[in-house]
């Protein structure tokens, strides 16, 4: 099929297969007319402004909207570190109140403990909960494993790379065997090649675990590599403007960047995110900022 035309709606057999069998998997999920409004000396922001949606057993959803759009609030109420001004969020049906081992967190910033070793991270919130340290240490064994750093156990944070930190922070909270990981642009720190690597390494380890994850990004393409399904978010209010199934099958990988399904979906979430200019937009755009130099080569470098 020609790349321009692809419906970002066409779905493949197989994937409204997939599709079918995962909207019949029980909801981990739930949220229903989210509302949250701060309140400052400044007035009332309303970050999110009805928003709804479910998530089912083993799926993948990630978050994506401009800048503003409430996601990073979107997250804090899931994990239960913010409240919330109206609706509901269900985990398994009950009501989210406050944090809980049901929810695993991993957020941009590298959030290790930097006087413990590896294994000591991963063990920490296993020994908090009153677990014996020997078993402790038998999990945290098994889940570095799964994050392919078992010969690093014993080094400390500062001897790690970027995305070797983060795969640790995917273990210690893979290790308390959450329903769902929430994970806040965690990839964002890391250097292009890095990050490919650690959306492969996401993808393997979430195909060997019974975990349901939701991920927000700012990266497109990471969206559409990882997800299931994206929700996209628009700013001012923060609400939903669609949840967009990717059609493009799986299993993935970066060979399929410029297949016909990936081009169509980048193209509706591009729409969606950075409609085309209005006339006033453009207008401000034109309007160049008064410049102070803070030179005294008096020739243009440009
Ligand atoms: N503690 C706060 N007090 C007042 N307003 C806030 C507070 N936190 C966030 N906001 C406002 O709520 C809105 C949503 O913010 P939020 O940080 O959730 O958006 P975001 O989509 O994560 O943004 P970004 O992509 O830039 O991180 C913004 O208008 C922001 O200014």
């Amino acid at each position: 099929m020609d790349n321009t035309t692809h419906d970002y709606l066409s779905q493949s057999d197989a994937v409204k297969a997939r599709f079918d069998k995962l909207k019949q998997r029980e909801v981990i999920l739930e949220v229903k007319g989210l509302n949250k409004v701060y309140k400052s000396a400044q007035g009332e922001t309303t970050a999110l402004s009805n928003v709804s949606f479910k998530t089912h057993r083993r799926e993948f959803v990630c978050v994506i909207g401009p800048s503003g759009c409430g996601k990073s609030t979107l997250i804090r109420i899931l994990a239960g570190l913010e409240s919330y001004s109206g609706g509901q969020v269900l985990l398994d049906g009950k009501p989210v109140t406050g944090p809980g081992r049901d929810r695993g967190m991993v957020f941009q910033g590298y959030t290790l403990f930097p006087w413990l070793t590896v294994r000591k991270n991963v063990m920490f919130g296993l020994e908090m909960n009153g677990m014996s340290s020997e078993e402790a240490r038998r999990e945290a064994d098994l889940w570095l494993e799964l994050v392919g750093l078992e010969r690093f156990a014993s080094a400390y944070p500062h001897q790690l790379s970027g995305g070797m930190k983060q795969r640790v922070a995917i273990a210690r909270a893979l290790v308390n065997q959450p329903r769902i990981l929430l994970m806040d642009e965690p990839f964002g720190a890391l250097d292009a090649q890095t990050r490919c690597k650690m959306q492969a390494h996401l993808l393997d380890i979430w195909r060997n675990v019974d975990v349901t994850i939701l991920f927000i990004t700012h990266d497109l393409d990471e969206a559409i590599l990882l997800a299931d399904r994206i929700l996209v978010l628009k700013a001012n209010p923060g609400e939903v403007q669609e949840l967009i199934e990717v059609p493009v099958p799986r299993p993935r990988s970066v060979d399929q960047l410029f297949t016909p399904e990936f081009i169509a979906t980048k193209a509706r979430l591009e729409a969606l995110i950075h409609p085309p200019a209005s006339i006033a937009s453009d207008e401000v755009e034109t309007v160049k900022p008064h410049m102070i130099r803070f030179t005294n080569v008096a020739d243009n470098v440009e």
